[in-house]
């Protein structure tokens, strides 16, 4: 069993992984005659293969206890994952890099503060949705089309907050 403490999510400590949603930490332009700021192009949207869309979903999940404990990451290969909380929702994030397997050694958990979401570029691991404390309600931005999106990879994983 690989055990994992999240650290607080940062944009640089994601990087080998996509990117970190955030209007605190990126910069905006003013549009419509100065009343709105534009936090433009905040994360690569990535739709590949047959078909490929974009898919713009809403998902409502239940909370999950601490210590998560997690038997498998899946990654989707044909495509990018955001996910992005409503209402300030807090989750926790387990990712590994690209690849066609898991290094145990390259598994990293995070925890976001609820202002925060993130963007899973295509073929990076990940532990499905699980969000903290709540019922939770994210919006969803991946990819649609043909051929199979979806990968599991066994892994044995046990999760506290650092
Ligand atoms: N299956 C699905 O749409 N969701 C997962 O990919 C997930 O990362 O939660
Ligand atoms: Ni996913």
């Amino acid at each position: 069993m690989l055990e994992l403490k999240a650290a607080p999510l940062t944009p640089e400590a994601f990087t080998p992984f996509g990117d970190v949603i955030d209007t605190r930490t990126t910069d905006w332009f003013p549009i419509n005659a100065g009343r709105t700021r534009r936090y433009h192009d905040l994360a690569r949207v990535e739709t590949l293969g047959g078909e490929a869309r974009a898919l713009i979903s809403i998902f409502v999940s239940q909370p999950v206890e601490l210590p998560l404990e997690l038997d498998f990451l899946e990654r989707h290969p044909l495509g990018s994952q955001a996910f992005m909380p409503l209402h300030e929702e807090r989750f926790v994030i387990v990712v590994a890099p690209p690849g066609d397997q898991i290094d145990p050694a390259e598994v990293r958990a995070f925890v976001t503060d609820g202002r925060q979401g993130v963007n899973y570029r295509a073929g990076t691991w990940h532990a499905i949705q699980s969000v903290l404390e709540r019922e939770g309600e994210f919006l969803v931005v991946d990819r649609g089309g043909e051929g199979n999106n979806c990968d599991e990879h066994p892994l044995a994983v046990r999760v506290t907050l650092a």
